[in-house]
């Protein structure tokens, strides 16, 4: 028999078989009865007592349930089998346990393991314990029944060793009381056979000396014959019944359930099963673990149960949307605490920390886009701000400092900062779980949602922008500077005039120039360092940098004068030899040292060159011209030189033959050979002979020719002649220019110059 219908009250199951096997029948039942509208406010009563010792009976007559009574027509056997589930027609919220009776005939050897298990299952689930013995077998120290009491008493000091275990209400439910014996006297016999089963129990060190009283709240109950007293036992039963159905007046509860913490009624079937399983495998029964593990299952059942519901809405947010979320996170966690409010406290916060956590984490996806789209819109509206207030090159920046001077950086970078993270720091105020007032975390973690990796990155690219623009704008200061100083020392060309000046003091004369220069910027330097708030060390790095590319601009001028170098160098020796004092070309006349001018210019020229040799700005100065490069140099200025003397030599010279040509000939001639000119224009052609030859000498004085062709008349011979040619030729390629001159002066000149 499974299932027992009652006819207008609840259907029974019977909850353990006669083979000690758990069945569905309470869950089933649990259903049946919907349990889980219960809560907590329900107990159980659980009937022990001797086989057919009308236990079922009594219970039927109680509680309206349908267990099944022993037919006496058949003999008396065992009805009750295994361990059997009811519950109160007239007041549903008890739960009645008929147990299969003891010593019974049918379970043999094994009878005492049975009672022993199935009255500590008894103890762990019902509020009250109703022992159902005959009036006849109190003062009968062998009597069977009694063996029922040691065995609960000496199952609950086990349960009581456990922790946990609330004090039980004992029932004594005295069957077939007869008037005979005074109600006190009975009950006084029974205290006493109580007190000598208690004292015969062994006890636990921790319980040694405990009174019986710790652990039981004794009642007593004396039913009459059901039969022959038929009126007065089910007179008494009404008032047995009124005393169960009886509530607290101040929390209204079942005035016999037990005081303390217990376990939700929909998770009774589960709660049964686990302290079956733990009695049946003779493994030590210990409430608060039972109840633990069933508050693990039920806490990880309503987790996942919310998170299920909550992550219908948080998986599908495209956007981190705080109201849905907060409603979410709000339902979710508020539904776990009603839900679990009576499990074991220490599992239902683990578990609830572990629902907010998981809830929290089924948002984060939201809350990163969110950040990364907030980041990322930061960045764009701070690279606005830098991009308008910033000096993007010198020119801007010089415009700017040429009104009074400064820049207010600080303020544009705190600006550019500002709009950068103004919307990043909205977000994570969202992220402070004061601005969820609707959700009642626990414990929250702070922030309630960090930045992962890629969030971190879009948050970092903002202080990338600013350090770049501040990089940047630091760049345009010193291009700004640098541009400055070297204006000045280029102005009115002053760093050109001192390399072309070539001289042995030139290099201090840079340095100077170039300190001067940097002196000029530096302490303009210093200011915008400030306004800029810039760290000492930063500012020094600054003036270093600034140094270092003012020296730049000048090794690049020195680098480039070299390139011009031959030209400076000739430039100089002509400075030296060409011109006068007054920078006048000078018309060399007889008495002139050209040698001397010559051999002052020359070295001048040479100086130059070894002045070039190596930049002396530098520390240590490095080279500009490798040995090689000066010996070449010095090889085509002295080239150069060669022709400038010969020029210079054959102007003298001409210079010579007109000055020794005294002036009164010219008139003498003049009036001497009147008569000749006049026969010449008077003949054709002698004229033409005159023009033609007058041309001839021309030509020849105009190439430089009179030489050879003297050399030729005068007949030094061919030789002599080609000599003079090649003379000719050699010194107007190397001067560049032509002049008269015969070429024994040519010849004569070139060994000076030599
Ligand atoms: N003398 C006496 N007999 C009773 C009383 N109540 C019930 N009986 C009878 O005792 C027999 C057993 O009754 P049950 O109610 O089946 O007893 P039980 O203890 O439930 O039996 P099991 O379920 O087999 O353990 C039946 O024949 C009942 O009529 C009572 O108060 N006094």
């Amino acid at each position: 028999m499974s299932d027992v219908s009652s006819e207008g009250g609840f259907a029974i199951g019977q909850i353990i078989d006669h083979a000690g096997e758990t069945t569905d029948e309470f869950e089933r039942l649990a259903n049946e009865w919907k349990l889980n509208e219960m809560g907590d406010e329900y107990a159980i009563v659980a009937v022990l007592g001797c086989q057919s010792s009308g236990k079922s009976t009594l219970l039927n007559m109680l509680y309206g349930t349908p267990f099944a009574v022993m037919d006496a027509r058949f003999g008396r056997s065992q009805t009750t089998q295994g361990l059997w589930l009811g519950r109160d027609a007239s007041e549903p919220a008890w739960l009645v346990l008929d147990v299969e009776g003891n010593d019974s005939r049918e379970r043999g050897e094994d009878h005492t393991a049975w009672e022993r298990k199935t009255a500590l299952f008894s103890l762990a689930l019902a509020d009250v314990l109703m022992v159902n013995m005959w009036c006849t077998d109190f003062g009968r120290w062998d009597a069977a029944n009694l063996g029922i009491l040691k065995t609960v008493f000496s199952v609950n000091i086990q349960l009581f060793a456990s922790g946990e275990a609330p004090k039980k209400l004992l029932y004594f439910v005295v069957r077939d009381y007869d008037e005979d014996t005074p109600k006190d006297s009975l009950r006084n016999i029974i205290c006493t056979d109580v007190g000598k089963i208690w004292e015969s129990i062994p006890k636990p060190d921790a319980f040694a000396n405990a009174a019986f009283e710790t652990f039981f709240d004794l009642a007593f109950v004396y039913l009459p014959h059901y039969k022959h007293c038929k009126d007065q036992f089910r007179a008494e039963v009404d008032t047995l019944r009124a005393e169960f159905h009886a509530r607290n007046e101040e929390t209204g509860a079942l005035a016999l359930a037990a005081p303390g913490p217990r376990v939700a009624a929909i998770d009774l079937p589960r709660y049964a099963d686990q302290i079956w399983a733990t009695i049946k495998a003779n493994k030590d029964l210990s409430l608060p673990s039972e109840r633990e593990m069933l508050a693990i299952y039920r806490c990880d059942a309503v987790l996942n149960e919310q998170l299920d519901e909550a992550g219908s809405v948080l998986d599908g947010l495209e956007s981190f949307a705080t109201e849905p979320i907060a409603a979410a996170l709000a339902r979710a966690l508020s539904a776990y605490d009603a839900e679990t409010k009576l499990y074991h406290s220490g599992v239902v916060a683990e578990s609830r920390s572990k629902l907010q956590a998981q809830l929290l984490a089924r948002a984060a996806p939201s809350f990163e886009a969110e950040l990364v789209a907030r980041s990322a819109a930061g960045v764009a509206a701070a690279q606005a701000v830098l991009d308008k207030e910033l000096p993007g090159n010198p020119r801007a920046l010089a415009e700017v400092l040429a009104g009074d001077g400064t820049f207010d950086f600080v303020g544009v970078m705190a600006q550019a900062r500002a709009a950068g993270e103004g919307g990043v720091a909205e977000l994570e105020a969202l992220a402070d779980a004061e601005a969820w007032p609707s959700v009642p975390f626990e414990a929250p973690p702070s922030p309630l949602w960090r930045a992962s990796r890629a969030g971190e990155q879009a948050a970092t690219e903002l202080s990338r922008v600013l350090d770049g623009a501040h990089t940047k704008f630091v760049g345009v200061v010193l291009d700004t500077l640098v541009a400055e100083a070297t204006a000045h020392m280029e102005q009115e060309g002053e760093l050109h005039v001192l390399l072309r000046s070539g001289s042995a003091e030139m290099w201090d004369s840079l340095r100077e120039l170039r300190n001067a220069a940097l002196e000029a910027v530096q302490g303009k330097l210093v200011e915008i360092a400030a306004g800029m708030g810039a760290s000492g060390s930063a500012a020094e790095g600054w003036q270093v940098q600034l140094a270092a590319r003012v020296d730049a601009v000048l090794g690049n001028a020195v680098e480039e004068f070299v390139k011009v170098l031959p030209l400076a160098l000739r430039q100089t020796f002509d400075d030296h030899f060409k011109f006068g004092p007054d920078r006048l070309p000078i018309r060399w006349k007889p008495g002139d040292d050209i040698d001397a001018r010559y051999r002052e210019a020359r070295a001048a020229a040479l100086g130059m060159l070894d002045n070039f040799a190596s930049n002396e700005l530098a520390d240590p100065p490095t080279p500009l011209l490798s040995n090689l490069a000066r010996r070449q140099l010095a090889a085509q200025l002295e080239n150069d030189l060669r022709g400038a003397y010969l020029d210079a030599q054959q102007q003298l010279e001409a210079v010579s033959i007109r000055s020794a040509i005294p002036p009164w000939v010219l008139p003498l001639l003049l009036v001497l050979g009147f008569n000749e000119m006049w026969m010449i224009l008077t003949s054709p052609l002698l004229l033409v002979t005159t023009l033609l030859g007058g041309g001839l000498v021309a030509f020849l004085y105009a190439f430089n020719m009179l030489g050879p062709v003297k050399a030729m008349v005068l007949g030094e011979g061919p030789a002599s002649a080609v000599d003079a040619m090649m003379s000719l030729l050699s010194s107007s390629s190397g001067a560049g220019s032509s002049g008269a001159g015969s070429s024994a002066t040519v010849g004569k000149a070139k060994a000076k110059a030599d």
